[in-house]
Formats: structure tokens, sequence, C-alpha cells
């Protein structure tokens, strides 16, 4: 098994004249789980859209060891940079099996790629020639992950991807998620608050206003109680 690593260096995004990233440095090793926590608008999403290529940033993006800077999204894609974006992105009025076969086509993948893309997932399996708009939040949520691993990618970046869901599928994204992590694959998770997926994370950075305030890697309970602890200094600070 080899291990894979996303390294982000001097990452900035602006829109416009304001700063949403500030020139942050992260790195995702393959075979664990790294978070990206903090509050609403501090960059998470932004961070990740600049690993995939789908804002501009300044700054350098490396998979295993590559610059892949200079790559727009679709060929990162291929080079094994996958997302789960926010709000999923999936075309309602498709269903699952066409929805599958977009993704199939930006990665060259044959058609069978749709059905062993969702071999995680037994129930989409009864679901494929279902509409996307008629799933439920979970299932939807199962077919984005399904989605974003038809390319066996070496790079997951999951943005806000346990918001609003079961606790029961929480817990089985998690598992897939971690799963993932210990074949190799290299997971960033952006999450605005660690509460169900800390015993999950194995590392990760705490993001405040587009700058890394905190690393801790001994644990999501650890990283968990530096950003409570940070946000609690914010909040006494603006009394
Ligand atoms: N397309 C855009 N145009 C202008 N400003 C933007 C755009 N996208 C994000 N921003 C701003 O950039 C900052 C960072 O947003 P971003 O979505 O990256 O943060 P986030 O941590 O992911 O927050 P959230 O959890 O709310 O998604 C915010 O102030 C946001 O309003």
């Amino acid at each position: 098994m080899s291990a894979h690593e996303l390294r982000l260096e001097g990452i900035t995004v602006r829109y416009g004249h304001a700063s949403a990233v500030a020139g942050v440095d992260i790195v995702a090793p393959g075979g664990v789980i790294t978070a990206l926590v903090g509050p609403n608008g501090a960059g998470k999403s932004s961070a990740l859209l600049a690993a995939y290529g789908s804002v501009a940033a300044t700054g350098r993006v490396f998979l295993d060891g590559e610059d892949v800077s200079k790559l727009k999204p679709a060929a990162r894609a291929r080079a094994g940079i996958a997302v789960v974006p926010q709000g999923r992105q999936l075309f309602p009025k498709l269903n699952v099996a066409d929805n599958l076969q977009v993704m199939a086509e930006l990665l060259h993948l044959p058609r069978s790629a749709a059905q062993t893309a969702i071999d995680r997932f037994p129930i989409l399996r009864t679901r494929m020639k279902s509409l996307v708009g008629v799933l439920s939040g979970g299932e939807q949520q199962m077919l984005v992950v399904s989605r974003a691993l038809m390319g066996s990618p070496r790079v997951l970046l999951l943005d806000e991807m346990m918001t609003g869901l079961a606790p029961l599928v929480v817990q089985e994204l998690l598992r897939t998620v971690t799963q993932l992590a210990s074949e190799g694959v290299a997971v960033l998770m952006a999450e605005p608050a660690l509460g169900a997926v800390r015993g999950a994370v194995d590392r990760g950075y705490v993001l405040v206003r587009g700058e890394v305030v905190a690393t801790r890697e001994d644990g999501g309970a650890a990283l968990d109680e530096e950003y409570r602890t940070r946000m609690g200094v914010l909040k006494t600070a603006a009394h």
C-alpha cells in the first residue's frame, strides 16, 4: 500500500479585494483523516476549492510531491484529487446512473464504472434508475461519495459532508471514509464543528478568518478542544 499526500503551500484565495484564505500551509497525509475546522466564513471551502483548482488561488498545490497548481480541475480529478462539494452539486432531474456517467466521462472511464462506483453503498444499487431529486439526503450524499470515488482517488476532499444528515448515515459515511484512509487515501475533511466526526479524525487544523491558527497531531478530541478554546478566546476578545 502506498500512502498518498496532498500539500498546500502558501495558498491565498481572494474574491475581489477580500481575502478568504491568507497564505495557508496544509498537509493531508495518506492513511489518516485530516480535519480543517473553522466557523462559517473561515475559508474552509475556499481552501478546498483551491486544492481542486476550481477557484483562482496563488500558492502551490502538490499531489504526491508533484506540483499540480497549473492543472485545471478536470486534470486534477484525473490526477487523483476528488471532491465531495458542499451542496452536493448533483443533477436532480437525472437518475443515479446518469449522474455517475457524467463523472465517468470527465474521468474518461468506461460505462461499467457507474456500477462499480456504488459497490460501497449497496442501497444505491436498487436506485440506479431513480431520479436523484427523489432520493433522501443520506442517499444523495452516498451518491456524491460514490461519484467522488469513481477514479480511485489519491486525495479526497470532503466539504461539510455531514451537515444535516441523520446520525446513522453519518456513521456509515464515516466508516467508508475511514476505510478509504486505511487504504492510503489522503482525506481532508472540512467541518464547522467536530462533534459527530471527532472520533474518526486523526489530526487537523483550526482555520479562522483565512488563517491557520492551530495544528494538532494528537487526534480529533484534542483538535476539538483546541478549536473550542480558540473560539471561546475569540468571543472573550470580542466583548
Ligand atoms: N464566490 C465568492 N465571492 C465572494 N466572496 C466569497 C465567495 N465565496 C466565499 N466568499 C467569502 O469568502 C469567505 C470564506 O468563505 P468560505 O465559503 O470559503 O468559508 P467556509 O469556512 O467554507 O464557510 P461556510 O462554512 O459558510 O461555507 C467568506 O467571507 C465568504 O463570504
